[in-house]
């Protein structure tokens, strides 16, 4: 999928994001704006708490917003049907896994779920679209191992193999690179970021890896405590959002090299 047909997936107007106690609003954060193209790969970082995993459970529809829009190719969310909206957005909580006591494939396969019958017969495109996914994440040799026998990182590719095998226009997941050495960080990264421009899929995570997520995305999120900021990476360093990360005491934004480094 080339540049040249690049089309917007999602965009987010004036969000605002928190909780609703006693009829009291909690905001997280609010005055959130960006706009998803078709084959980007973005990354949402900030500090513990700063409200990314209510971000992304906001703009999946699982809890609502509590003020803004948010449109998934031209149409408000809450306009979306359950299944209307599991055939465009897919999304990936780690640590939610339906049964490990299954197979790879079984798992892969249940990504499938929004377009078959009540008793998941999988017809012939189902089919194309498994294999497919096994394919782009090179899962071919596991995929009759149960998952409870998998490493962390071999878990992590399969559950991004049956968000794939969902075939939606944008993924989200939620800190895909948790429990990971840096190793294979920098590679589910990298198979995310081979994914989204050879598909054409928008592919949002939210991860603490900053240093990772800066070189290998194309845009950012940079969430702090009163301030969203999004953009090309580069442009976001030249614009010092990392520095407003953090407090200083500990640890400062390196501007020359895009990494946080430890005072002495
Ligand atoms: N169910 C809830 N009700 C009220 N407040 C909540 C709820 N869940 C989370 N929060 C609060 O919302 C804020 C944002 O939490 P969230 O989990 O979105 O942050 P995060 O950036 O994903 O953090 P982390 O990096 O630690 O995973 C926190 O202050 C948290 O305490």
């Amino acid at each position: 999928m080339g540049s040249l047909h690049k089309h917007n997936v999602l965009s987010v107007t004036n969000l605002s994001i928190g909780y609703t106690h006693k009829a009291k609003d909690l905001v997280v954060a609010s005055d959130i704006n960006f706009e998803l193209m078709s084959g980007e790969l973005i990354g949402i970082v900030g500090a513990n708490g700063v409200g990314k995993s209510t971000l992304l459970r906001t703009l999946s529809k699982i809890q609502p917003s509590l003020s803004g829009d948010v449109k998934l190719k031209g149409t408000d969310i809450l306009q979306y049907k359950p299944l209307e909206l599991a055939s465009e957005l897919s999304l990936v909580l780690t640590e939610k896994i339906p049964s490990k006591n299954i197979t790879v494939q079984e798992l892969i396969a249940l990504g499938r779920q929004p377009y078959t019958n009540w008793i998941g017969t999988l017809d012939e495109t189902d089919i194309h679209k498994i294999k497919e996914a096994i394919y782009l994440v090179n899962l071919q040799d596991l995929i009759d191992k149960k998952c409870y026998e998998l490493s962390d990182g071999q878990l992590q590719k399969v559950m991004i193999a049956r968000a794939l095998a969902q075939d939606t226009s944008l993924i989200i997941l939620d800190e895909p690179t948790t429990h990971l050495d840096i190793y294979h960080k920098a590679y589910i990264l990298k198979i995310l970021k081979r994914i989204a421009s050879e598909t054409g899929k928008t592919i949002l995570f939210s991860s603490h890896e900053i240093d990772l997520t800066i070189q290998l995305c194309d845009k950012m999120l940079v969430m702090s405590k009163n301030k969203t900021s999004f953009g090309e990476p580069c442009v976001l360093i030249e614009q010092g959002s990392f520095s407003e990360l953090f407090p200083k005491d500990l640890i400062e934004f390196d501007t020359k090299t895009g990494s946080f480094r430890v005072h002495r």
